[in-house]
C-alpha cells in the first residue's frame, strides 16, 4: 500500500525528480551553453527544438478541451496566447523563428519539419498523446518541467551570449519572455496538482507524470547529441549542415 504524502511532501518528492532528471543535466546542454559547438550543432538544436514549440500549444488546447472547469481554462488559455501571439502581438513561435532567422535557417525549412530527427518527432508527439490520453490530472502535471526552466534558461542565455559570436541577445528574446512566464504556469500547475492529488495513486500518476516529461526532453536531446556530435550518425533525410553549406557554395 503506497502512503498518503502531505501535498508539502508531493512538492518535495516533485522537485527531487526534477533535481535528478531535467535535461539541464543532459550532456549536450552542457556543450550548448558551454560554447562547445560549432553553428550547425546549434541550428540543428534550434530547428529540432522548434517542433516542441510547435507543438506546446496544440498541447494546451488539449488540456482546454478536455477541462469541464471555466475557471481553468480561462488561465490555462494564457498559455496558447503566450506562444500564438494574439492580434499585431508576437508569441513564442514568431520570437522562436527570430532565433532560426538569426541562425540563417531558411524559414520555410523549419516550418516543414524536414530536417527533423526521428527522434524528435517521436519524443513531442508522445507527449502530445500522453496529454491527450492520460487523465486531466496527469496531463497538467506534465507540464513542471517548468518549474525547473528558469534556472537552465538563464545559464543558457548567459552561455550562448558569452560564447558564441553568431548569437545576440535579439537572438534569444524568446528566452526573456519565459523568464516570467515559465514561473507563473509551474506555480499554478503545482497549485493544481498539490490541490487535486488526494489519494496516493493519484500522487504516485502524478510523479509518474513528471518523470515520462523528463524522459520526453532528455531523448531529445540523446538525439541531438548522438546525430550532431559524435560523427556519422545524422539520420538520412535529417538536417545536415555540412551538406546544406556544401549547397550553398
Ligand atoms: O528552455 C527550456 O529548457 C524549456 C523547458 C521547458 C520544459 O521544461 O518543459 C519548456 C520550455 N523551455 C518552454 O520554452 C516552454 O514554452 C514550455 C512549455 C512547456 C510545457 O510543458 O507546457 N514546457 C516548456
Amino acid at each position: 500500500m503506497e502512503t498518503l504524502l502531505t501535498p508539502e511532501e508531493l512538492e518535495i518528492a516533485l522537485r527531487s525528480i526534477g533535481a535528478e532528471r531535467y535535461h539541464n543535466r543532459h550532456p549536450f546542454h552542457g556543450l550548448l551553453h558551454g560554447g562547445k559547438l560549432n553553428k550547425g550543432q546549434v541550428q540543428a538544436w534550434a530547428l529540432n527544438r522548434f517542433y516542441y514549440q510547435s507543438r506546446i500549444p496544440m498541447k494546451d488546447a488539449t488540456i482546454l478541451a478536455r477541462t469541464e472547469d471555466p475557471d481553468l481554462r480561462l488561465i490555462w488559455r494564457q498559455r496558447i496566447i503566450d506562444h500564438d501571439g494574439n492580434e499585431g502581438e508576437d508569441g513564442g513561435i514568431a520570437r522562436w523563428l527570430k532565433l532560426t532567422d538569426a541562425l540563417g535557417l531558411d524559414r520555410n525549412y523549419v516550418l516543414s519539419g524536414d530536417g527533423l530527427l526521428p527522434a524528435t518527432r517521436f519524443a513531442v508527439d508522445a507527449y502530445l498523446h500522453f496529454v491527450r490520453d492520460r487523465s486531466l490530472l496527469e496531463a497538467i502535471a506534465s507540464s513542471l518541467t517548468e518549474l525547473f526552466a528558469p534556472a537552465i534558461i538563464s545559464d543558457r542565455v548567459a552561455g550562448m551570449l558569452a560564447n558564441y559570436d553568431f548569437v545576440s541577445p535579439t537572438a534569444l528574446a524568446y528566452f526573456e519572455k519565459r523568464l516570467h512566464q515559465a514561473p507563473r504556469d509551474a506555480n499554478f500547475a503545482l497549485d493544481y496538482v498539490k490541490r487535486e492529488a488526494r489519494r496516493p495513486d493519484q500522487q504516485h500518476a502524478v510523479l509518474q507524470a513528471l518523470r515520462f516529461k523528463c524522459d520526453v526532453l532528455w531523448s531529445q536531446l540523446d538525439a541531438l547529441h548522438h546525430a550532431y556530435v559524435a560523427p556519422g550518425n545524422i539520420p538520412p533525410g535529417a538536417f545536415d549542415p555540412v551538406r546544406l553549406s556544401a549547397m550553398d557554395r
